[in-house]
């Protein structure tokens, strides 16, 4: 339990187990028990969830599957402190950075371009949260059907450049104060790592690119939990309204219907591929044991997308899509012309 739900002497209200949840009062009509592939109890740090399910998902991604990884939650139910953390017990953040830069070191064999992005999705509008004048982005699909977003893409080599654009965007972040969490978060993030990677011993080899999504969804709320009014009523609205469309999704692929409303809000449709489509998605379900039904919709949400089926495949780029040969060869040109202006 978090301090405020201490201070207000709130009672314990779910029993969790290895890898299930229910709710400690056995007599109520929910009586169900939720099963997952791991639940995580009070004590357990975010490297104890990074190692058990996030680890094995980044392996994937360094081999060239999509990926993506969602917190998913009531408002203060410890999201954010998942992905980001803090200087005791770092975020899924900082240990996908360290496992990613620690994969590339070690690969002497092979060749990498890493890039990130960081944008939110804030009253159904998209925010560049690396470039403060690209607001207001438009979704775009290519022929393939694939959504594109022209977001600022920075290059990194090192974790702590990844940081620093995390906490760059994290500056011009909607955050506000509510009566729930003093730090709530009011728009949907999504951080995205793009990997390129070839043999370096094969001059015309393939080059396989993946993406990785790290999602902090802004959390569920009840107005007449939060008291919100004016503009966190509004973002509030927004907020709900988009993750019901996510629900609605969610129902959708997992009773098989044909038509799938990824087109309902922009959060669907830049999730279009993790639900669904060619990634592999992990879902972290945060809850407090100190509330019954806020708590209750979380695992509820989780266990439908249990039966949501991806197709996913190692993602290989034609010769005229390579990023990569084309840094390459823009950085074999410029030590060129170095070169001449040296000997001149
Ligand atoms: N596992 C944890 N250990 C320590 N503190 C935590 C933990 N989880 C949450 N907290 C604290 O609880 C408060 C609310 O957490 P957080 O902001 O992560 O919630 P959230 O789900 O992202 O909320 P919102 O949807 O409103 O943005 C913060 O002060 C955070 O530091």
């Amino acid at each position: 339990m978090i301090h405020r739900e201490v201070a207000d002497g709130l009672e314990r209200l779910w029993n969790v187990r290895v890898n299930c949840i229910w709710e400690a009062d056995e007599s109520s009509r929910h009586g169900e028990v939720y099963i997952f592939d791991h639940v995580f109890k009070q004590e357990c740090t975010n490297s104890d969830v990074y190692g058990s399910v996030v680890k094995p998902l980044v392996d994937s991604f360094m081999e060239g599957f999509n990926a993506t990884i969602f917190a998913y939650g009531q408002t203060s139910s410890g999201k954010t402190h998942t992905i980001l953390g803090n200087k005791t017990d770092p975020g899924l953040f900082q240990l996908v950075s360290n496992q990613l830069f620690q994969h590339v070191a070690d690969q002497v064999d092979k060749r990498y371009l890493i890039r990130c992005s960081y944008i939110e999705i804030y009253n159904e509008k998209i925010n560049d949260l690396l470039d403060k004048s690209n607001q207001g982005l438009t979704i775009r699909e290519d022929i393939k059907g694939n959504v594109l977003l022209d977001a600022r893409e920075a290059v990194v080599d090192n974790v702590d450049k990844v940081m620093e654009n995390m906490m760059q965007g994290n500056k011009i972040r909607r955050v506000a104060a509510t009566r729930m969490n003093e730090r709530s978060s009011r728009s949907h993030t999504i951080f995205r790592i793009i990997l390129e990677s070839k043999d370096a011993n094969q001059k015309d080899g393939p080059v396989h690119i993946s993406y990785l999504n790290l999602m902090d969804l802004a959390g569920s709320e009840r107005v007449s939990l939060t008291k919100a009014a004016g503009e966190r009523l509004k973002e509030g609205a927004n907020i709900n309204k988009s993750l019901s469309v996510l629900g609605n999704v969610i129902r959708q692929l997992s009773e098989g219907k044909e038509f799938i409303s990824y087109r309902d809000s922009k959060l669907t449709r830049l999730l279009s591929q993790a639900l669904g489509g060619n990634a592999k998605s992990l879902i972290i379900g945060n809850v407090t044991l100190a509330a019954e039904e806020e708590t209750r919709s979380t695992p509820e949400f989780a266990q439908s997308t249990k039966t949501v089926k991806n197709k996913t495949k190692v993602n290989i780029l034609s010769a005229t899509e390579e990023t990569l040969q084309g840094y390459q060869n823009l950085t074999r040109d410029l030590e060129t012309r170095l070169k001449s202006r040296q000997l001149s």
